[in-house]
């Protein structure tokens, strides 16, 4: 239902969007109509007056002689006959009203659907008209001819009480439909209206019922008696008013105890109310605030439709299947023979070891079998494990992996390669069903299971994924498999892409798409990011955004994207209060092993933060290396990527690196790959990708209409000012001391002395040179040569410093 609500706001959008042109013909047409409607209001305003003057000049138009009484003259004299007195009398308004908000609407490029307003709007006007028509039928300056006409004609046809059933019917319609009533809220406002009654009831009952009260009328009516001397007030009805009066006399009387009584007397008065009304003011009381809010967001719901991110884009198409290939024949071909061989072969193996099976069952997928077995009772699991690199021989297959036994399941596995592997087309994994009706925040299909069912993850769950292989194993095909799947699932509204490509091939292509679906810098030309010096910009700007994110996700008491962006799709998040629809950051690193021997701490430090914190604000890591040694996938880095992908590598201790398992170096590559989240490790086939493949999703993307610029991420603002050689102390890096220290000590004027000493990044350690050469600690570049430097000791270093402070002082 509610789907169906969203499809048709959304095809009215369209349908508006379509006709408004341009940003400037917006304005045009959006303050002519609102011209207009101020015109019909005050042309139908004047008729109600006028009317029966200007009736008789309607005919002689022509004749200039002839002056209309309207406030707009002829013309509004004519509209007034047009909409009022021959359309809907009094309800005529309703289209100036119309006219007025739609031009208001174009004016402020709202973007919101008008045309439910209008046809609300008309049914409105033809239901006053009606009503008008029914109760003054002579009036046709009030229901207008057409009210005047369906009254008669609804009367002939259903009655006098028929037309008011009908009439009702229409009001209750357009309450529950349009203004959202229902019986709930119906009965709030009842009681709402019976308490406030039953306060001003309880207030006069106090002053006025109470039979306590009329006995201390009495009493004090003696005392004023005996004070003034004057004949006793008679109790009857008519005397109440002076009653009172009397005893508010008294308020400064000693008679002042009954007056106390008075307040008393509310107890019991409010004791009488009954327990469901009671409930009610505890209920309302502490909400108020938050109710009003909830209220205001769901009137700005109404008005304008949940908040849609993709309005600025919505003619975007998504990508269609027919970009990617089919690769040769889609199911896979069931060999009995290399079946029955491979049984066999199993079998009698693990006989030539004195291990019986009593079951053996096959599962074939695109490039292995799986054959599980279940051994006889008695034998030993490490057995069968030890006999891996026999039972291969045997087979005469690389790639064998023995799974013992398989979680879950009382068996063993023993995964054979096929001799005839299928290739997992792109487009097979994204045309299944588990992919297409993924309800999944950023879903990816990575490819084939065992048992050949699409392998569907949610990366935003992972939340971020390390990857790793040997070189030509398949990596690029897999970052383009999860680049893909996004791209397919995802507007360009709500996922942003950051690149990080030293090898400047991989990713290439996707430069075609920057403003759709790139994120870059501020001040950078190319969204993709080459050059490693880049890289660490770019991280700590991510650092920047994922501060600011979680400053808004508190400031909207909320404790992650999802919910951030559902309220404020709700318009429940003001956006004059910096608040805005949150895309999905997702940053691709590729050849991570390039970066990390360049650059080091300075961007482990960031990665490892955003890894960290980055989860809940909408930002996860990519991240690829053909190097999965542990001085590049270091513990900080391990521990914060639970998802795991491994091609093949060539060595176990790559696989424990990458995979804390073995197994990885046993795939037979092309896609081959295990995948794990922190529990079992499953294995499969990488779905296949290529790059002409991904060159046309691009074009198709890209050829569309675009934001004006990419995603742009805030602005950071390094310490690479450090350039000149004029360095104030106060801007000096916070390593300097410790870096003369260093240089000093070891008499070497050199940036590697000081990368590899203090761990630095090439670039931090060339700004501290130059630092050091700027305040007369080293001399000058020499080309090949270390530097000189220029003080003798670290005594000599530590005058050097303190004078130079003192200075500075
Ligand atoms: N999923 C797959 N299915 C079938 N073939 C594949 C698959 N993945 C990769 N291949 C084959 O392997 C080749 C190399 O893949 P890819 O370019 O992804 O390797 P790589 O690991 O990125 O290498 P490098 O690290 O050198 O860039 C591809 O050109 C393709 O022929």
């Amino acid at each position: 239902m509610a789907a169906k609500k969203e499809h048709t706001k959304k095809k009215s959008s369209k349908l508006f969007s379509k006709i408004t042109l341009s940003q400037q013909t917006k304005t045009l047409l959006g303050s002519a109509l609102m011209i207009i409607g101020v015109a019909f209001f005050l042309a139908f305003i004047s008729y109600f007056f006028t009317w029966k003057e200007d009736q008789s000049i309607l005919s002689e138009l022509s004749n200039r002689q002839e002056n209309a009484q309207n406030l707009l003259g002829k013309i509004g004299a004519s509209l007034g006959d047009l909409f009022v007195y021959n359309g809907v009398g009094l309800a005529a308004f309703v289209f100036a009203y119309l006219l007025f908000v739609t031009g208001l609407h174009l004016f402020v490029a709202s973007g919101k659907p008008l045309l439910n307003k209008w046809v609300w709007g008309v049914l409105v006007a033809l239901w006053i008209a009606i009503l008008f028509g029914f109760f003054t039928q002579s009036s046709l300056v009030l229901s207008g001819v057409v009210g005047y006409e369906l009254n008669a004609y609804l009367s002939d046809y259903l009655g006098t009480i028929g037309t008011v059933l009908l009439l009702a019917l229409c009001f209750v319609l357009y309450a529950v439909l349009k203004l959202k009533f229902t019986a709930e809220k119906g009965i709030a406002i009842i009681s709402k209206v019976r308490n406030l009654f039953s306060k001003r009831v309880g207030d006069t009952d106090v002053f006025g019922t109470e039979d306590d009260l009329q006995t201390s009328h009495s009493e004090k009516d003696q005392i004023s008696d005996k004070l003034d001397n004057e004949p006793i007030t008679p109790t009857s009805t008519e005397a109440t008013e002076p009653l009172k009066k009397t005893t508010f006399d008294f308020k400064e009387e000693p008679l002042q105890p009954t007056i106390t009584n008075f307040s008393d007397l509310k107890v019991p008065a409010k004791d009488s109310i009954t327990d469901d009304e009671e409930l009610h003011i505890e209920v309302t009381a502490p909400a108020e605030e938050k109710e009003l809010s909830d209220i205001r967001a769901e009137q700005l719901v109404e008005d304008f439709g949940e908040f849609d991110p993709t309005l600025e884009l919505s003619n975007y198409k998504f990508p269609t299947l027919d970009l990617l290939n089919e690769y040769g024949n889609t199911g896979i071909t069931i060999n009995q023979e290399e079946l029955e061989e491979n049984k066999n072969t199993i079998v009698q193996t693990l006989k030539h070891y004195k291990i019986d099976i009593s079951q053996i069952k096959a599962t074939i997928g695109p490039t292995v079998t799986l054959y599980e077995i279940v051994p006889a009772a008695g034998i030993r699991i490490s057995k069968i494990k030890n006999l891996e690199d026999d039972i291969a021989l045997s087979l005469a297959a690389l790639g064998i992996r023995i799974i013992a036994p398989i979680p879950g399941k009382g068996t063993i596995g023993i995964e054979v390669p096929n001799k005839n592997p299928s290739i997992v087309s792109m487009r097979s994994v994204i045309a299944s069903q588990r992919f297409q009706k993924a309800e999944m925040e950023l879903p990816i299909a990575f490819g084939k299971t065992i048992s050949n069912e699409t392998f569907v993850v949610d990366l935003a769950k992972m939340p971020h994924m390390l990857m790793a292989g040997a070189t030509g194993q398949g990596k690029s095909v897999g970052l383009n498999a999860v680049l893909t799947s996004l791209l397919y699932k995802k507007h360009p509204a709500e996922v942003k892409f950051v690149l990080v490509d030293p090898k400047k091939v991989e990713l290439t292509l996707f430069n075609k798409i920057e403003r759709h679906y790139l994120a870059k810098l501020p001040d950078s030309e190319e969204a993709i990011i080459t050059d490693n010096t880049k890289v660490i910009n770019t991280l700590n700007s991510l650092c920047i955004e994922m501060d600011n994110r979680y400053e808004m996700l508190k400031n909207a008491m909320v404790r992650n994207i999802k919910e951030y962006n559902a309220k404020f799709k709700a318009r429940k998040l003001n956006p004059n209060d910096g608040h805005k629809f949150l895309p999905y950051i997702v940053l691709v690193v590729d050849e991570f092993a390039d970066l990390i021997m360049t650059a080091g701490k300075e961007v482990e430090t960031p990665i490892a933060r955003l890894a960290q914190l980055a989860r809940a604000i909408g930002i996860h890591l990519i991240i690829a290396t053909q190097r999965p040694s542990v001085n590049v996938i270091t513990g900080i880095i391990k521990a914060n990527f639970p998802a795991r992908i491994a091609f093949r590598v060539t060595s176990k201790i790559d696989s424990r690196t990458i995979l804390d398992t073995q197994g990885a170096d046993q795939l037979i590559g092309r896609g081959d790959m295990l995948f794990t989240q922190g529990n079992e490790v499953i294995r499969l086939q990488c779905a296949f990708v290529d790059t002409p493949e991904v060159s046309k999703i691009t074009d198709f993307i890209g050829s569309q209409r675009a934001y004006p610029d990419a995603h742009l991420l805030p602005e950071y603002v390094g310490e690479e000012n450090g350039t000149s050689l004029d360095i104030d102390i106060s801007e000096r890096d916070a390593l300097f001391r410790e870096a003369a220290e260093v240089i000093v000590t070891a008499q070497q004027g050199s940036a590697s002395l000081l990368q590899r000493k203090l761990k630095l990044g090439y670039n931090r350690a060339g700004r501290l040179i130059d630092q050091l050469e700027a305040a007369g600690i080293v001399g000058p570049f020499e080309g090949s040569k270390a530097r000189q430097v220029l003080i003798p000791d670290l005594v000599s270093l530590e005058q050097f410093l303190t004078s130079e402070q003192d200075n500075f002082e």
